[in-house]
C-alpha cells in the first residue's frame, strides 16, 4: 500500500488525489496540469489544444486498493494452482532466447513456484523458497537467475550450490537447455578442470577453468574453485539448493560464508521442499530482508500420491515379501528405498538369487557406474533400482511411478526417531509435477512406533492391505500420466 501512497497525489501540489494525464503519459491533478505550458516530468511542450485526461486506469486502481479489494493472491494448494497459473512466460521474463527454450522444452505456462519467485528472483532480493517435491523449483532457480545474467560480461554471474554430485549434473544440464544459443556459457565443478595435473600446471590459476557465467558444483568443489580463482565480484547469485540439508552441517556454513565474503553484493536463494528452522535461522542471522516464498501447506505430502502399508505375514520375512511384491509389478519404475549400503547390497544379492535383476545405487559407486545407472533410469532401461538416500532428494525421472520404503528412514542422531525429512523426500521422487505416484510402506512389527510418529507428522493414514492387486491396481490407475515418458 505505501508503495502507492505515492502515486496517489498530484506529484505537483502534493494534494490533489484525482489524477489527470498529459499527452506524454505523466500524471499531475487538473488544477495543476491547466496552469503549466510544459509537462513537469518530461518537459514536452504542450499544444495549444492540450486537455489532460482523466486518468482512469490509475483511479481504478487506487480505488481498489482503499476499499481493500486489493489482496495478494493467497497461496492455494490444489493441483490445478500449483502446477496452472495465470501467468505466461512472457509475464515473467522478457529474454526472448530463455522463452524459446523454455517453449522448446515443452514447458507452456510456469508452475506456481515458478510464477511467485522469479519476480522476486530478478529484483535481487535474498529469497526463501519452499514448494513441494517435483513442481519445478529447479527450472524457478534457473530461469530467475538466467534472466539476470549479461552475456558480454565474461564473468562469474550464478553459483548452484548442491550437495550431492547428482544434483549437480542434474541442476546443470537443467542450466544449459534452458541456456541455449543465449550466448551464456554454464560449468560444472569438475576435479581435473579445477585443479588440472601436475604437469601443465600453470602460475596463472586461471588457465585452469575458462570464465563461466553460470557455475553449478558441490559446496566443496566450489569452495576449491574459489580458492584456486581467487574470485571476487561485485554482484553474484547464489542459489543453495536442498538448504536444509547443506546447511546442518556447519563446515557447509562456514564455507558458504567464506565464499559469500568475497562478494560485495551477494543475492542468496535458498531453496528447498522443506524449509527448516536452521534454514530460516540461517536466513535470519546472514540474509538480511529475506523474503520467503512457501507453496504449500506446512508439513504435508503431495496429495497426488497414493500412500499404502504392507506389513510381512507371520514367518514372511521383509526380503521375501517385497521379492513376492515386485515380481508380480507391472510399474514403470520403482524405486527402493534402504538405509545403507548393506542393506543394499544384501536386497540385491537375494533378488538375484532368485534370478530377477536389479540395479543398486549408492554413494560409494565409482562416479561413472552413478552417471551410467542414473542415465539408464532416463532412458528408461532400469525398472527397479535400490538406492540409499543419496537419490532421496532431486532425483528426477518422469517414469518413477512407485516408491517402496524397505527400511522406515531413521534420524541419524537419534535412531529411536523417524527421520521425517528424509520420508517426505523419498516419496517426492514419485507423483511429480502434475503425475499421480505411489508409495508404499513395508512395515515390520518393530518399525510400527517410527511409522506412527511419521504418520501423525504429516497427518497422513496410508492404506493399509495385504492385497497386492489393490496396490497393482492404485498403480494402473496411475499409468495414464506415465504413458508418454
Ligand atoms: N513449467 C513447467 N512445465 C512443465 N514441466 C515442468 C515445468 N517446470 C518443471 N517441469 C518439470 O517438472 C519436473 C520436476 O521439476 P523439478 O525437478 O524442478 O522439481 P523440484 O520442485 O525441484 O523437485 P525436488 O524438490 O524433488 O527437487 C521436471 O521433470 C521438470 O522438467
Amino acid at each position: 500500500m505505501e508503495e502507492f501512497e505515492e502515486m496517489l497525489t498530484c506529484p505537483i501540489c502534493f494534494e490533489e488525489e484525482e489524477l489527470y494525464l498529459t499527452a506524454c503519459g505523466h500524471n499531475g491533478c487538473l488544477k495543476c496540469l491547466l496552469r503549466l505550458r510544459e509537462c513537469h516530468e518530461c518537459r514536452q511542450k504542450f499544444s495549444g489544444s492540450f486537455k489532460p485526461i482523466k486518468n482512469y486506469g490509475l483511479m481504478k486502481m487506487i480505488e481498489v486498493i482503499k476499499t481493500k479489494k486489493f489482496q495478494p493472491p493467497k497461496p492455494e494448494h490444489s493441483n490445478e494452482t500449483l502446477y496452472f497459473t495465470n501467468e505466461n512466460w512472457r509475464d515473467l521474463i522478457v529474454n526472448p532466447e530463455i522463452i524459446d527454450n523454455i517453449e522448446l522444452g515443452n514447458w507452456s505456462y510456469p508452475t506456481r513456484v515458478q510464477a511467485e519467485a522469479i519476480p522476486k528472483i530478478l529484483s535481487r532480493q535474498n529469497v526463501l523458497v519452499e514448494s513441494w517435491n517435483g513442481t519445478g523449483k529447479t527450472g524457478s532457480f534457473a530461469i530467475g537467475t538466467l534472466c539476470q545474467i549479461d552475456p558480454s560480461y565474461e564473468a562469474l554471474q550464478v553459483v548452484c550450490l548442491s550437495h550431492t554430485k547428482e544434483i549437480k549434473d542434474m541442476h546443470a544440464s537443467v542450466y544449459s537447455f534452458l541456456a541455449e544459443n543465449t550466448g551464456i556459457i554454464v560449468e560444472k565443478t569438475e576435479k581435473n578442470k579445477l585443479h588440472g595435473n601436475n604437469k601443465s600446471y600453470n602460475s596463472n590459476k586461471s588457465y585452469y577453468l575458462p570464465y563461466t557465467h553460470v557455475l553449478c558444483g558441490t559446496v566443496d568443489s566450489v569452495f576449491k574453485y574459489f580458492k584456486v580463482k581467487d574470485i571476487c565480484g561485485e554482484c553474484l547469485t547464489f542459489v543453495i539448493d536442498e538448504s536444509d540439508e547443506i546447511l546442518k552441517s556447519q563446515e557447509n556454513i562456514q564455507k558458504i560464508n567464506t565464499i559469500l565474503s568475497k562478494v560485495v553484493y551477494p543475492q542468496v536463494l535458498l531453496y528447498s521442499a522443506t524449509l527448516s528452522d536452521i534454514t530460516r535461522s540461517y536466513a535470519y542471522e546472514y540474509l538480511p530482508n529475506a523474503i520467503e516464498v512457501s507453496i504449500k501447506a506446512p508439513l504435508s505430502l503431495n496429495p497426488k500420491v497414493k500412500l499404502f502399508n504392507i506389513m510381512p505375514e507371520r514367518g514372511m520375512s521383509k526380503k521375501q515379501l517385497v521379492y513376492n511384491l515386485i515380481s508380480n509389478l507391472a510399474c514403470s519404475m520403482c524405486i527402493i528405498f534402504i538405509n545403507t549400503k548393506n542393506d543394499g547390497l544384501e536386497l540385491k544379492a537375494y533378488f538375484e538369487n532368485q534370478g530377477f535383476k536389479t540395479d543398486y545405487f549408492s554413494g560409494d559407486l565409482s562416479v561413472s557406474e552413478r552417471e551410467e545407472i542414473i542415465e539408464h533410469c532416463q532412458l528408461g532401461k532400469i525398472k527397479i533400482i535400490i538406492s540409499t538416500d543419496v537419490l532421496g532428494r532431486g532425483f528426477d525421472c518422469k517414469s518413477l511411478d512407485l516408491v517402496i520404503n524397505y527400511d522406515c528412514p531413521k534420524n541419524p542422531s537419534n535412531r529411536t526417531m523417524p527421520n521425517f525429512e528424509a520420508y517426505y523426500h523419498r516419496c517426492g521422487r514419485t507423483g511429480r509435477y502434475t503425475r499421480s505416484g505411489t508409495v508404499i510402506n513395508l512395515i515390520e512389527f518393530s518399525e510400527h512406533p517410527l511409522y506412527q510418529k511419521i504418520f501423525s507428522y504429516f497427518d497422513i493414514s496410508p492404506r493399509i492391505t495385504n492385497d497386492f492387486n489393490e496396490v497393482f491396481k492404485a498403480i494402473e490407475l496411475n499409468s495414464k500420466d506415465y504413458l508418454l515418458c
